[in-house]
């Protein structure tokens, strides 16, 4: 897909000035609430009309103030899920999931409905009608809606924001993997960097109405490490799950982990959460000390990001700069890793 956009709108006090232009299949939009995210979707959807500007998808014209040009929303086969779902009131879950997919042509029907049920887990919801549903069942309803209609473009506003993580993290990969099959280029919007970095391959990040940079979800990570209160998020796939007295131990690449919590498969560590030290400490609390070597070091604010390689493994650890002389902090150096057993999220 590639998007091109210059565009302007206006509320009281607000205005959007988005200009870019992106190419890729998984675009994230990230900034904080009030920042113009959903003012962009509802631009690009055609819900909303821009004061001026154009935007353009693959080559073809959707908006141009200037020529009076603008696709009308439903020509624009560009779906959208919102945070809140808009479902037909009076249909059936079953139909408002069909709605879409009864309108293509039949060669156009690629994402098998019984696959995507499932993984939705909508198949006992079928039936029921949608005044009643939860939230979470709601917006999966919404979310099955979307990619049954095998959309140009499908746009998704803070989709997951209303599920728990178990759900969430079961029905992300999913839709990756669905949109990647079927060739349907994905906008993401959401606060959430995780989700940033599991979905999209470019994020944009939007301030005050602008955009003020466009870069990968990982570099949006370290750069945002020393500003963002639970510092720079590892994700950790640990294997080989063994109870070790009242703990768990865990192998993570050539090591073993031990963690007081159990139930996930990937784990989040913050990289507040790793101390290093130079050389190995004889008696320790913290009941994970790993021997690392730093593959790199990155500025970021008033700490510094430290790249280490811990026995075929990865970790990213921050330390202010005053430690990183101390420790003599350069490539290659040898370190000692040290993490608290109780530093490990179970993520899913
Ligand atoms: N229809 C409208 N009329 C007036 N002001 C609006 C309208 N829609 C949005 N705004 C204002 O535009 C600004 C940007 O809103 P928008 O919903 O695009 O932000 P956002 O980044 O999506 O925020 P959040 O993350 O909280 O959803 C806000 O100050 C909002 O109040």
């Amino acid at each position: 897909m590639k998007l091109e956009v210059s565009v302007r709108k206006r509320y009281q006090g607000f205005s959007l000035n988005a200009d870019f232009a992106v190419e890729g299949r998984r675009i994230g939009v990230f900034g904080p609430s009030g920042s113009g995210k959903s003012t962009l979707m509802n631009l690009l959807a055609g819900l909303v009309s821009a004061d001026e500007g154009h935007i353009r998808l693959d080559g073809a014209t959707l908006y141009d103030g200037a020529r009076g040009i603008a696709v009308a929303p439903e020509r624009r086969r560009i779906a959208v899920v919102f945070q809140h779902a808009h479902l037909f009131p009076h249909l059936s879950v079953r139909a408002n999931l069909l709605y879409g997919y009864k309108r293509l042509a039949r060669k156009e029907r690629c994402v098998d409905p019984g696959a995507l049920y499932e993984v939705l887990n909508l198949g006992p919801l079928l039936e029921r009608g949608v005044t009643r549903l939860s939230g979470g069942e709601r917006q999966r309803v919404a979310l099955g809606r979307a990619v049954l209609a095998h959309p140009r473009l499908i746009l998704m506003d803070e989709p997951v924001t209303g599920l728990d993580d178990g759900l969430k993290y079961q029905v992300l990969p999913y839709l990756k993997k669905t949109f990647a099959e079927f060739g349907i280029p994905l906008i993401f919007v959401s606060h959430s960097l995780n989700e940033m970095r599991l979905m999209t391959e470019q994020v944009l990040e939007f301030q005050g109405g602008r955009l003020v940079s466009q870069s990968s979800a990982e570099e949006l990570a370290r750069r945002r490490m020393a500003e963002s209160p639970a510092g720079y998020i590892n994700l950790l796939r640990l294997e080989d799950r063994r109870a070790q007295e009242d703990l768990w131990n865990y192998r993570w690449g050539e090591h073993r982990l031990i963690l007081t919590s159990d139930g996930a498969q990937v784990f989040e560590l913050s990289s507040k959460d790793i101390s290093l030290f130079k050389r190995h400490p004889a008696a320790a609390s913290a009941r994970n000390i790993l021997p690392c070597r730093v593959v790199d070091t990155f500025a970021a604010g008033n700490r510094v990001g430290v790249d280490l390689a811990c026995g075929g493994a990865k970790l990213v650890s921050q330390v202010v700069h005053e430690a990183a002389r101390e420790l003599e902090l350069r490539p290659g150096a040898e370190v000692f890793a040290i993490i608290k057993a109780s530093a490990f999220r179970p993520l899913y």
